[in-house]
């Protein structure tokens, strides 16, 4: 292998609590706010292609015309004591929230910026309220951070002369600062969520993102820190050039799902999903297809079924109230989470082979198995091949416990019976099994 000083320092996972405790989430929410949810996609009334919270850049809009908005910043109906509860009534068990967008717009009152809520109307700290509203309704709270801050003029896409290095110094001492505070303010904070690390000037910062990630961990032992703060010294992200994981867990599922267990490489991952094609932050008009809760519970069982987490994005208004579509959605995806909670919590790969009619997760705490059924076959007659030395003992229908007809086939393959009828939300089974000597 290739000697490398700043490449993965552990092979395979974390072993600790904090991890063990990450793992068994199962469902996340994302949320990004900032003073891109005032144009909501929108600029001077025309609509702006691409995702909201890139609109300073996808618009080119003068950064002094874009960095006035802060001047409209006063949600005066932001309620984190009302966001807390949507999110636990959905059956969030962690939560990642925006404290700085690429723009470099501070949500949290930091003494080394002069663009933050403080130079707002609001004149509040937004993270604090935030935090502790989550942390009461036993939600855990992640920070997201954008390395990359178009505000500072000490931030560099390239380090191409000296007083590029130099400027990207004070950059970095400025990021170490941020960070230091946020950690320090909102000490019960899980974790960070770093985004905005794909440029050369970052990818030639290999030995400082490696010490920065060290230092953090030292402030806050246990913290949990994703692939995608890291770079090795040759410029290699995610993976080391060695091709081993920088990071407590796999950060490269943004809005993508592996399509095979081959694909997680046994790392531990989570997949951050938006309810729209690709959109963050608010945007006043979802054009393209806007997913169903069904389709998003279907994700998060897929997600679960191949040992992985499920974060699902909400970007509210402005003036701090939700839009409807996401209200629905958390009711929705709550409604359901209530009933099947136990295929998703505390779950992760089954022994079983994958079939048609949907994805098997595996309880960590009931040891049982649990069919999570979606595509259900026009006879109503779902596959199940059983693990060898292994023998059904129950399979019920979650929430009524019905039990399901089960029949043998020949070897290993059996049927369990569904109750027919149309079904609006995914079916779970549960199955018991035990040992067949
Ligand atoms: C690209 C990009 C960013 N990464 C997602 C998590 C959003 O923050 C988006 O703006």
């Amino acid at each position: 292998s290739i000697p490398l000083r700043h490449g993965a320092h552990r092979i395979g996972n974390r072993t600790d609590s904090d991890m063990a405790h990450w793992r068994d989430y199962g469902l996340g929410q994302f949320i990004h706010w900032g003073l891109y949810a005032i144009p909501g996609g929108f600029w001077h009334g025309q609509p702006v292609n691409g995702a909201a919270e890139w609109i300073r850049s996808s618009k080119k809009v003068d950064p002094k015309e874009y960095d006035a908005l802060i001047s409209q910043f006063n949600p005066v109906k932001y309620d984190p004591v009302a966001w807390a509860l949507m999110a636990k009534n959905m059956g969030t068990k962690y939560v990642t929230f925006t404290t700085k967008h690429h723009d470099g717009f501070c949500l949290w009152p930091s003494k080394y910026s002069d663009f933050t809520i403080m130079q707002s109307p609001w004149k509040k700290d937004i993270i604090k309220p935030f935090v502790e509203a989550y942390n009461k309704q036993g939600i855990d709270v992640y920070l997201y951070f954008s390395i990359m801050d178009w505000h500072n003029p000490d931030w560099r896409y390239e380090l191409k002369t000296k007083s590029d290095s130099v400027a990207f110094d004070r950059f970095k001492e400025f990021t170490k600062n941020q960070l230091t505070e946020l950690l320090t303010l909102y000490p019960t904070t899980k974790g960070l969520w770093f985004d905005g690390t794909w440029d050369k000037s970052w990818k030639a910062s290999g030995a400082f993102s490696d010490e920065l990630e060290q230092y953090l961990k030292k402030l806050r032992p246990g913290l949990v820190i994703g692939s995608r703060l890291r770079a090795d010294e040759k410029g290699n992200r995610h993976l080391d050039a060695n091709g081993r994981l920088m990071g407590d867990y796999h950060q490269v599922w943004e809005r993508k799902i592996p399509e095979t267990i081959a694909e997680v490489k046994g790392y531990d991952w989570e997949c951050v999903m938006t309810v729209p094609e690709n959109q963050w932050g608010y945007n006043a008009r979802w054009s393209g297809h806007v997913k169903s809760s069904s389709e998003i519970i279907e994700m998060l069982a897929n997600c679960v079924s191949k040992g992985g987490n499920f974060v699902l994005n909400f970007g509210p208004k402005g003036d701090g109230s939700f839009r409807e579509e996401e209200i629905r959605l958390a009711k929705e995806i709550g409604n359901w989470m209530a009933v099947n909670g136990e295929a998703i919590y505390a779950a992760g790969q089954s022994d079983f082979r994958k079939e048609d009619w949907g994805y098997y997760t595996k309880s960590k705490t009931s040891g049982k198995t649990y069919m999570v059924v979606f595509n259900t076959p026009v006879t109503n007659m779902l596959k199940v091949n059983i693990p060898k030395n292994q023998k059904i003992a129950s399979q019920k229908l979650l929430g009524s416990k019905q039990v399901l007809p089960l029949e043998h086939i020949e070897g290993r393959m059996h049927y369990i019976r569904l109750p027919g009828g149309v079904r609006q939300q995914p079916a779970v089974i549960e199955l018991q099994l035990i040992s067949d000597d």
